[in-house]
């Protein structure tokens, strides 16, 4: 029969074992739990937006701070008690293993919770308040059981030491916790009956916390810089807010704020991470090919290479362990065979062998993506309607198109190599702890994390020094664009001295700024390098310690070695992850942003076609504004019969223009309607109304390319010979066959190679090739001389023959023949009549008219609504010109038959009321009479 006590004594080392087992898995499982739940309750908060709305900084944040320090110095201290009682008493290890695995993991884990709290003044604090409560939960039952599963004859002072560490870090963390509710508290009180409650869920800009100032106040000021909420998307919006860093911001840094300040719009409008990269779900056509099988097949084979290679990734190392032990006759394996095997796995991992297989794969996939998101970018562009157009500049739509690799990049970096490389560090991290136990584990992650620590922390450092560089650069840009470009002013200036000092100061600026962000970067690299350094020795000298008590291999040893070089890569790609990604996402929101705006001018659903009947155009009570808010146009009322022409006239910036966009619906009327007989252009389909009107604009733009392929361009099935006589009728067919290469000639950029006149007449050719039935000439001879534009009026009036014409012009010599001259004045038309008419009614028109026969330059008045700079007054002289000696007697004396008119260009009045003339109108609001 069993003694009792030795039976007592069984027992109760089987409850001591069971109880010990317990702590080995808590001394595992509560470091684990306090970094899991903080990483997931802080990525929570960042993707539902919480960090942006955490508006309030924390009274009592820098206590919390020394209280969370003071938790991490007691486990240091533990270690360090541990570590002089092994050295006195000379026995290693003095402890269990899970406990000195435990007390480094959790001064890792709140390590990296007090990280996280000092870089973020204003934090979402459940994170840390879910940490701390961790510990109170955690921290009591692990010391209870401490003390428990060791006898308590075996208890030493070191157990004395862990009861006071124990009991000091638990007295900090509920410090911590009473600092929180107690700032809390505070901040409510402070608050009460302000309006705080009141404000908007989302901090309005950086500079919200004015009101705040406190203990906190001066990292408040550091904290507006450093609300990096989200990897570099904060940064460049907390840029945005520095309006004096607006003003002079060069073209890119424009681009990346506005992109990130539609972004942050976006946020608040979608209200969480989730539902912003639901609109990105525009893309997934173009990402993923829907309607190509043999591509889908492409992308799940290059997820196979994918899974292959984190699997070789293991297998290197090991083999090359392998090898090593069997040439030191460890395992008895043949070395010859080991390292074929080796080189064969080599073959397998290299350019030659998985990689160029994935890239075979993968190519077409991604030229799929590129060449589908460029071209349904490109083509919505050209869909959109002119108040897009006008909005934007086309160097900030080009940038934008061009963009759309930045979408198949953010998803190659998530699923192609953050995927791949997380899987990577994980297989590392497990099969290490396996090979060398838990410590080996717990090198690996502390070296990562200080690793990640201090790469992102120092690329965000070079922050400022990289903006400075990117403006230097684009100074010297600038400088150099300007001196090339402006190079005739600068030479015939005899500047190209002062030019090139210029050059030369802006190149040595940029040169010295670039100079610092790359000793930045090497020195952060160095720092990279160190903390590998330190890993790999902390990791070898364990290996070697393990080997030397036959724990493990030198092959072990090996492996670890190469294992660690492999692990580089990955840890290099994850520091500057956030900053690839927040980057490709700034640019993929530019081109977002252009795929979610809808064209303002389309086509109603089934639409019918216009139907021409002779064409008669018809404004009724037009209103128009370009801003909703200022009207351009004011009551425009007229019709023009078919085969009419109607010429506007009136100063500059009257509206003219903004009348004939209308007429080509480039613009809808604010009110009021314009049909063509009788059908509402809005309700008719927008191809076909363009179809039937041909414009020549004040300034035409011709393409890069060949007189004959722009002349065609009106209509891209005509023939050479319809072109040739397009051109005739333009007068400008024997002027292209002077030139050298004839109808092949190409034209330059915009047309830069022809003269102003010639531009506008093959713009003329190309309006009479497309054969519209309405004409619009927006000051369609305005740079040609007036031999040439006599000429040219033959061309336009077999353009005009029998068709409604419209026609912008500040020569009124052109018009007088008009079937019906428009005034227009600030937007509304104040008379309309012929030209005889109006001359007669000596209102505005015969004013102007008057001006034109008359007056030199210097005799015009200040307050002249005619008043447009340079070219058209420079000409002015030659528009007497236009008329022959007679002409210009016989307007003279009808002229001078006309009432008189005052300073201010008003028709005196004074003998009868001028709308009781026969003829034109002069009402205010245009009506037809
Ligand atoms: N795209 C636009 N967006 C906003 N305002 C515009 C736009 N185009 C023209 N405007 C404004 O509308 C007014 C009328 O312009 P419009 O070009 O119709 O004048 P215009 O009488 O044809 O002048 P000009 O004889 O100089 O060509 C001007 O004040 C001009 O600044």
């Amino acid at each position: 029969m069993a003694d009792p006590s030795e039976t007592d004594w069984a027992e109760e080392m089987a409850v001591r074992s069971t109880l010990r087992g317990l702590l080995a898995i808590l001394h595992y499982s509560y470091p684990t739990a306090v970094f899991l739940y903080y990483m997931a309750s802080s990525a929570v908060a960042i993707c539902t937006l919480q960090t942006r709305s955490s508006d309030h900084s924390h009274p009592r944040r820098r206590f919390i701070l020394w209280s969370l320090m003071l938790v991490i110095l007691t486990y240091f201290a533990q270690l360090l008690a541990l570590a002089i009682q092994a050295t006195v008493r000379n026995v290693f290890p003095l402890a269990d293993q899970d406990t000195v695995i435990g007390l480094m993991s959790c001064a890792l884990a709140f390590g990296v919770v007090f990280t996280g709290l000092s870089g973020a003044p204003n934090p979402v604090w459940h994170p840390y308040i879910g940490s701390f409560g961790l510990a109170l939960l955690f921290e009591p039952v692990i010391g209870v059981l401490a003390f428990l599963v060791r006898p308590v004859e075996s208890h030493n002072f070191t157990d004395v030491f862990d009861v006071v560490a124990l009991a000091v870090r638990y007295l900090a963390v509920v410090l911590a916790v009473a600092f929180y509710f107690e700032g809390r508290y505070t901040v409510r009180q402070r608050d009460k009956g302000t309006d705080a409650e009141r404000q908007s869920l989302l901090k309005p800009n950086g500079n919200g916390h004015a009101g705040h100032h406190d203990s906190d106040s001066e990292d408040q000021g550091d904290g507006n810089r450093q609300q990096n909420g989200y990897g570099a998307t904060s940064d460049s919006s907390s840029d945005s807010n520095q309006s004096s860093d607006a003003d002079d911001e060069n073209p890119y840094e424009r681009r990346q704020r506005q992109a990130s300040e539609q972004m942050e719009k976006r946020l608040r409008e979608k209200g969480n991470w989730f539902t912003y990269a639901k609109s990105f779900q525009l893309f997934f056509p173009y990402i993923w090919p829907v309607k190509r099988r043999g591509l889908q097949l492409r992308i799940v084979l290059v997820g196979c290479c994918l899974l292959a290679m984190n699997f070789i990734n293991v297998l290197i190392p090991r083999q090359l362990g392998i090898i090593m032990d069997s040439l030191s006759g460890v395992n008895g394996k043949n070395p010859w065979n080991e390292v074929l095997i080796f080189a064969g796995l080599k073959l397998v991992a290299s350019e030659a062998g998985l990689s160029l297989l994935r890239q075979w794969l993968w190519i077409p996939v991604e030229y799929y993506s590129f060449g589908a998101i460029s071209t349904a970018a490109y083509s919505h562009v050209l869909n959109l309607s002119s108040d897009f157009h006008d909005s934007k500049s086309s160097s900030d739509i080009m940038m934008a198109i061009s963009c759309g690799q930045s979408i198949s990049n953010i998803l190659e970096s998530i699923c192609f190599r953050a995927v791949p490389m997380l899987i990577d560090m994980t297989v590392a991290f497990a099969y290490l702890s396996a090979t060398f136990g838990p410590y080996e584990g717990f090198i690996t992650v502390a070296t990562a994390s200080v690793f990640m620590f201090i790469a992102t922390h120092m690329i965000a450092k070079l922050k400022g020094a990289r903006k400075n560089e990117v403006g230097a650069w684009y100074k010297e840009h600038y400088v150099r664009q300007a001196g090339i470009q402006g190079w005739s002013t600068v030479t015939s200036f005899n500047q190209v001295g002062h030019e090139e000092d210029r050059y030369s100061a802006a190149v040595q600026d940029r040169v010295a700024k670039t100079q610092k962000v790359y000793f930045g970067y090497v020195l952060a690299y160095a720092f990279q390098f160190l903390v590998l350094l330190s890993g790999l020795l902390a990791g070898a000298f364990l290996a070697v310690y393990q080997v030397t008590n036959g724990d493990a291999t030198p092959g072990d040893f090996i492996m670890l070695l190469t294992y660690w070089a492999q692990l580089v890569a990955p840890l290099n790609f994850f520091a500057s992850l956030g900053k690839s990604i927040s980057k490709d996402l700034l640019q993929a929101e530019q081109l977002l942003e252009i795929m979610q705006t809808k064209p303002s001018i389309v086509s109603k659903e089934n639409a019918p076609p216009l139907q021409l009947a002779g064409g008669e155009v018809r404004f009724d009570g037009v209103y128009f504004s370009y801003d909703k808010k200022k009207d351009i146009l004011k009551d425009i009322n007229f019709t023009a019969k078919p085969g009419t022409t109607v010429a506007f006239v009136g100063a500059t910036g009257a509206g003219k223009s903004t009348i004939l966009k209308l007429l080509d619906r480039f613009y809808d009327v604010t009110r009021g309607s314009i049909t063509i007989d009788n059908q509402d252009i809005r309700d008719v389909d927008l191809y076909s109304l363009r179809a039937q009107i041909g414009v020549v604009p004040q300034a035409p733009i011709l393409f890069d390319d060949t007189i004959m392929n722009n002349v065609r361009y009106a209509k891209l099935t005509a023939t050479d010979e319809e072109v040739y006589e397009a051109c005739k009728a333009a007068c400008i067919h024997e002027q292209i066959l002077g030139f050298t290469d004839g109808y092949q000639t190409r034209v330059g950029e915009r047309g830069v190679k022809l003269s102003g006149g010639e531009l506008q007449r093959v713009a003329i050719a190309r309006a009479i090739l497309k054969q519209p039935s309405i004409v619009l000439l927006d000051e369609a001879t305005s740079a040609v001389d007036t031999e040439t534009e006599q000429k040219i009026q033959g061309a336009l009036r077999t353009l005009c023959e029998g068709r409604t014409t419209f026609v912008v012009a500040h020569r009124l010599s052109t018009i007088v023949n008009a079937d019906r001259i428009i005034v227009i004045t600030g937007g509304e038309i104040v008379e309309q009549g012929s030209h005889d008419e109006l001359i007669g009614a000596g209102g505005r028109y015969a004013e102007l008219w008057s001006k034109q026969i008359f007056v030199k330059p210097k005799d015009k008045r200040p307050d002249d609504d005619d008043s447009k700079p340079s070219r058209k007054k420079a000409k002015a002289p030659t528009i007497v010109n236009d008329l022959s000696a007679e002409a210009t007697s016989s307007e003279l004396a009808k002229v001078k038959s006309a009432p008189s008119t005052t300073c201010s260009g008003q028709t005196k009045n004074t003998d009868k009321d001028a709308n009781t003339k026969p003829g034109p109108t002069t009402s205010g609001h245009g009506k037809e009479v």
